[in-house]
């Protein structure tokens, strides 16, 4: 393989030895791998050269496992933000492990990674097919999360106390970081532990996966404020909408919200810099031209535009300046100064966002991570997250996914036609 190319091969504990429980499914065998490179184009060097194109492993439930189910233990940890769908997958791993391979310890950690630790004094819950029921009804996460590092030696401890075979942590960047370390502190003790991560960013923002659960429930949400906003806008002379949504390093929500209905004339991303007097004067222009305006702006755009930020959270993730009320408090003074009224409405609905139950579709895709999760636990895999590539879903190391944030290429389709569906004809200088 290239160097340059990505490596995919996932770590395993071991050889399988148990026959999986599972009644009339179609097994994925280890040889079934789904290719990086979709374009002709890409996979044209390899073809003429005879070299191995890169590729991922197939997720899927295998017909021998690694595991014996009537003997181990597993546990279920979230961490970091909330996300739509995070108790869907909850219920979805609990059910497999019970359904698909009959383990029924099945302990969910209470309060992020802090509940992974003994002393802190959370007692894990017992998740039962009972318990987990309805719980895809509910926003949020029936085990509550937490943002900070632990100790992965205590980590490990307490999760051979409980007997852990596998380890399922639903999170984002940071907490598949922190699920890696525990994988190499098992590793490190000759434990049989497997840690398997199921990406949990409502920012979309994880290498080599095409999607994210609770992005497209994000995105339903989203255009929800820019309706109002839009709304809003045309209800006033010199209408303006502002909506300010999540979307740290990565504006993906910004983006594909844009897309919905043509009802936003500026999408401002962390990717895309702008001038504040570039964008004064756009602003204008459109206003000018059609009495109106709506705005959608990332938390993570035009950072450079405020004071350097100082200070960050537990996780040690930097606190962003609020763009949102810098660039309300900036227009209305912008518009005063030249004499022009206006009628501003500022609308931050990104907590409300987050803290939805699933939409269907997230929903569904939630349950087949989740199996997937399990299926990848159950055969012995480790230290990787479930992904999703070119309609299937997949294996991938974890040192890969974290390597670097998944962004919006200013260059690339998407931006272009983002900006083709806002009505301006160029960027803003
Ligand atoms: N480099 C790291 N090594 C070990 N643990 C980490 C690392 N980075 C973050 N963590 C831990 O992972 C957990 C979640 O991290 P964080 O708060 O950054 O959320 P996240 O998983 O990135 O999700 P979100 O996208 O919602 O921010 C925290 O307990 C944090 O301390
Ligand atoms: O307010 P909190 O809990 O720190 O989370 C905010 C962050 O979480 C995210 O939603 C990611 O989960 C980011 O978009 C946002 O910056």
């Amino acid at each position: 393989m290239n160097h340059q190319e990505p490596d995919f091969n996932v770590e395993r504990l071991g050889e399988c030895r148990f026959p999986s429980p599972m009644r009339g499914v179609r097994f994925t065998t280890d040889g079934e791998r789904i290719l990086y490179h979709s374009r002709y184009q890409e996979m044209r060097p390899f073809i003429d050269s005879g070299r191995e194109p890169p590729s991922m492993e197939m997720g899927g439930p295998r017909e021998r496992i690694f595991f014996d189910p009537s003997t181990i233990a597993c546990g279920i940890v979230t961490c970091g933000g909330l996300c739509p769908g995070t108790n869907d997958v909850i219920r979805a791993l609990t059910l497999s492990l019970y359904h698909h391979y009959g383990v029924r310890r099945v302990y969910g950690f209470r309060y992020g990674f802090e509940g992974v630790v003994k002393r802190h004094g959370h007692s894990p819950l017992l998740l039962t097919p009972e318990v987990v029921d309805r719980i895809g009804e509910l926003g949020g996460t029936i085990l509550a999360s937490s943002r900070g590092p632990q100790a992965p030696s205590e980590m490990v401890d307490y999760l051979e106390e409980l007997g852990i075979a596998i380890l399922f942590t639903i999170g984002g960047d940071g907490t598949l970081k922190g699920a890696a370390k525990i994988a190499e502190e098992a590793a490190r003790r000759g434990r049989p532990i497997s840690v398997i991560g199921i990406p949990k960013t409502i920012d979309n923002d994880v290498s080599f996966l095409q999607n994210t659960f609770g992005f497209e429930t994000a995105v339903d949400e989203a255009h929800r404020a820019i309706y109002a906003a839009h709304t809003e806008a045309t209800g006033a002379r010199n209408g303006i909408g502002l909506v300010k949504l999540m979307g740290r390093d990565s504006g993906f929500i910004a983006a594909y919200s844009t897309l919905v209905n043509s009802q936003v004339n500026f999408c401002l991303v962390p990717e895309v810099p702008f001038t504040l007097a570039g964008f004064l004067k756009s602003l204008e222009e459109r206003l000018a031209l059609r009495g109106h305006a709506v705005i959608a702006v990332a938390e993570g755009a035009g950072q450079e535009l405020l004071p350097a930020a100082t200070e960050s959270d537990a996780s040690g993730n930097v606190k962003l300046g609020d763009i949102g009320t810098f660039l309300r408090d900036a227009i209305n003074g912008h518009f005063r100064a030249i004499g022009t009224e206006i009628t501003l409405k500022y609308i931050d609905p990104s907590y409300i966002i987050r803290s939805q139950p699933a939409n269907s579709h997230d929903s569904a895709f939630c349950l087949l991570l989740g199996h997937n999760a399990v299926h990848a636990g159950m055969c012995g895999r480790t230290c990787m997250v479930v992904g999703n590539w070119n309609q299937q879903f997949t294996h991938v190391p974890i040192r890969l996914a974290t390597h670097q944030r998944k962004k919006i290429d200013p260059k690339g389709r998407l931006w272009s036609s983002v900006l083709a569906s806002t009505g301006q004809s160029r960027e803003i200088d």
